[in-house]
């Protein structure tokens, strides 16, 4: 007894002596981690915001997008925040009233300024790219398109962003960046992974652009990136007057041809239209384009009285007949005369490509192209009037024009880009990835931004979560192991044992 109080008192480590500094060491460690932690991460999410209009040669869009400030280089952050609709028709529809063309965009861009918080607005840069409607207003009347965008400047400089131009821009960007929209919302860049290809059909002008892995053989038709590490090797290529409504203004002329010589009202009797369609057009208002130009010079008729017939072989008949495919002087061509490689990958279709496919229902199954024939080649015949009463909700316009646009699609698809029964089911027809709507404007803003490096950064070793979670149980380890060390250390050991209790 004598002897265990003799060792109790020589022994420096006095259990709650060791319990209670090893509580202060392990809860010391535990609080620098957590402050480490917490140092490191910003208290408030702060956002940051662009805008990017879109003046396509049917409507404008505005687009708000917003990304958390302090991650702007990484791939993957920038969202669409608001998109807003300009009421009315495009800018190049402004082309003899221009100062309407900037009164148009107010209600959208108030908007604007109602959804980017306050204290961001003088740093939020705006953009605005006008597309095929003011390539083909320019071709046309030169000073009337530099008007326009005159005024559009104007209005836009009166809101507090920072604003960075209005231009027209060139086809290659519209389908470049289109595609660099499809592939940064789908993570493609930080994944490393394949891309997929980027099909845009808008009311003028039509855009298809994808990795090729072949010799280009026509520069126009080049635009090589490198994004986040990797070099990318684009085919682009915009083909002006084959968005949906020129090519229907290109269709009704070849059409009308043969008649062009009657003076009266022509009488078209149209298979892409339905049975019981009946409708009389200013011969201006359908010939009024640059696409169309020999018929708006040189025939200024009164009425073009269109009637539908509903068939969907005589209609594809009469549309292949605006793809020129009887001359190709490189090795290959997709129509007219322009070079295209072999398709390669999966492809996103989007805006007309998908507003028509899928009111015709043939994205949402896996349908091969002949079953997609067949529905379309049925749908074509459906009566006018049925028509009207089953889709009330349908704006006229659009209704009238599916039966058409949806076999320009697949004839473009298969005959002018050469998709095949076997690769067919690699175009999805897509709007949104995530809540952004897929175009060109995303891609244009994180080009003119830089927010896709040319490099990867370097990433830490873990993320953020991971980080915390390791360093919690690393403290955690230590304390336990302290205490059991502590308790080995206070347990006496050896031969003398039995003796000392
Ligand atoms: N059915 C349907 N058609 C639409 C809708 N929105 C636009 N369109 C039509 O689809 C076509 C393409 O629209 P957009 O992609 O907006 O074309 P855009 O950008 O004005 O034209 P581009 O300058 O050639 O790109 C046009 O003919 C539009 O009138 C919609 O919600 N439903
Ligand atoms: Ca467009």
């Amino acid at each position: 007894m004598d002897e265990q109080q003799e060792m109790t008192v020589k022994n420096p480590w006095h259990r709650a002596q060791i319990i209670f500094v090893t509580a202060v060491i392990a809860v010391g460690i535990i609080i620098m981690v957590a402050i480490g932690v917490v140092q490191h991460k910003p208290l408030h999410q702060k956002y940051k915001y662009g805008i990017v209009l879109d003046a396509g040669s049917s409507h404008t869009s505005v687009y708000i997008y917003e990304w958390p400030a302090e991650k702007e280089n990484n791939t993957g952050m920038v969202q669409q925040k608001h998109s807003c609709n300009v009421k009315g028709k495009g800018i190049s529809s402004y082309s003899e009233t221009p100062h309407k063309a900037g009164e148009s965009l107010r209600e959208c861009m108030d908007e604007a300024k109602k959804t980017i918080p306050k204290q961001r607005h003088h740093e939020t840069p705006v953009y605005l790219g006008a597309t095929a409607g003011m390539r083909l207003l320019k071709m046309d009347d030169n000073t009337a398109s530099e008007k326009v965008l005159e005024f559009v400047e104007k209005s836009l400089q009166t809101y507090p962003f920072s604003y960075q131009g209005a231009r027209i821009i060139t086809g290659q960007e519209e389908g470049a960046f289109g595609w660099v929209t499809v592939n940064y919302l789908s993570d493609n860049f930080r994944k490393a992974s394949g891309t997929v290809g980027a099909l845009d059909l808008g009311g003028a002008s039509t855009q298809i652009t994808f990795v090729s892995g072949q010799q280009l053989e026509s520069s126009d038709n080049s635009i090589d990136f490198r994004l986040y590490g990797k070099d990318y090797h684009l085919y682009t290529h915009s083909f002006l007057c084959y968005g949906k409504d020129q090519v229907l203004k290109l269709s009704l002329e070849k059409q009308i041809q043969p008649k062009l010589d009657m003076t009266d009202n022509i009488i078209l009797e149209d298979p892409c239209f339905h049975p019981g369609y009946n409708v009389t057009k200013s011969f201006q208002s359908v010939f009024d384009s640059p696409c169309v130009k020999n018929v708006k010079s040189s025939q200024r008729r009164q009425n073009l009285i269109h009637i539908g017939l509903g068939n969907w072989n005589k209609c594809q008949e009469a549309i292949r007949k605006v793809f020129n495919t009887t001359y190709c002087h490189y090795s290959r061509c997709s129509f007219n005369d322009v070079f295209q490689p072999p398709l390669e990958g999966r492809f996103g279709a989007f805006s007309a490509y998908f507003f028509v496919m899928n009111f015709l229902n043939l994205t949402t199954e896996k349908y091969n192209i002949h079953v997609a024939k067949e529905k379309l080649a049925t749908y074509c015949t459906t009566p006018w009037n049925t028509l009207k009463k089953r889709h009330p909700e349908v704006k006229e316009k659009y209704l009238a024009e599916y039966c058409f646009s949806g076999t320009y699609i697949m004839t473009l698809l298969e005959e002018g880009y050469h998709f095949t029964s076997d690769n067919w089911e690699d175009i999805d027809f897509i709007k949104k990835i995530g809540d952004s709507e897929v175009g060109w404007t995303l891609g244009y803003m994180l080009n003119l931004t830089n927010m896709i490096p040319a490099e990867a950064p370097d990433t830490p070793l873990l993320p953020y979560g991971g980080y915390v979670t390791l360093m919690f149980f690393l403290s955690l380890l230590i304390f336990v192991f302290f205490i059991l060390g502590c308790i080995f250390f206070r347990r006496p050991s050896g031969p003398n044992h039995k003796e000392i209790i």
